[in-house]
């Protein structure tokens, strides 16, 4: 029997790396970190629902510098993924969609995750 050499589908390396991939990947990253950053909420919550000590330690804890981090980072990915959905939903009108559209969407959504993030920690944290 021949063996015929079969047509092999493009590998992930063969791609050049793009904005838009990134963005993709991220957007789901987000989503991840999202689930886990409401699980610190809902800590925090209810250690406020069950007493001034429990409450006085996650305080602590957040506010410690690896919590502040942490913190910083789950407002971070909140904002992003917003942002991703919002991007989504702009597509839902094909709208965005064209190359060049794309690509300013995506830096857009990093451009403004970034800042949106500064700018909320700074009126709600850093001057509260
Ligand atoms: C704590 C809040 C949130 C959590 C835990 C969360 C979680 C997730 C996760 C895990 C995914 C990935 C699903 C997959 O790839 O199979 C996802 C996708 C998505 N999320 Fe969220 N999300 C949150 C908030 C939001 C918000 C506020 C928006 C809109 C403004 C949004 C819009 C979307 C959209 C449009 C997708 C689908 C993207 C796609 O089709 O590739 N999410 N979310």
């Amino acid at each position: 029997m021949t063996v015929r050499s079969r047509p092999l589908s493009p590998h992930l390396q063969v791609y050049r790396w793009t904005i838009t991939m990134t963005m993709s990947i991220l957007h789901r990253a987000t989503g991840i970190a999202n689930y886990f950053g409401t699980v610190l909420l809902v800590a925090w919550l209810a250690a406020a629902a069950w007493g001034q000590q429990p409450l006085n330690l996650v305080n602590d804890i957040y506010g410690s510098w690896f919590g502040q981090l942490v913190l910083f980072g789950f407002t971070w990915s909140l904002i992003h993924h917003m942002l991703g959905g919002l991007r989504h939903f702009v597509w839902d009108f094909i709208i965005g969609m064209e190359a060049g559209q794309r690509e300013m969407l995506a830096w857009a959504n990093v451009i403004a995750s970034v800042v949106l993030t500064l700018v909320v920690w700074t009126l709600f944290v850093w001057m509260a």
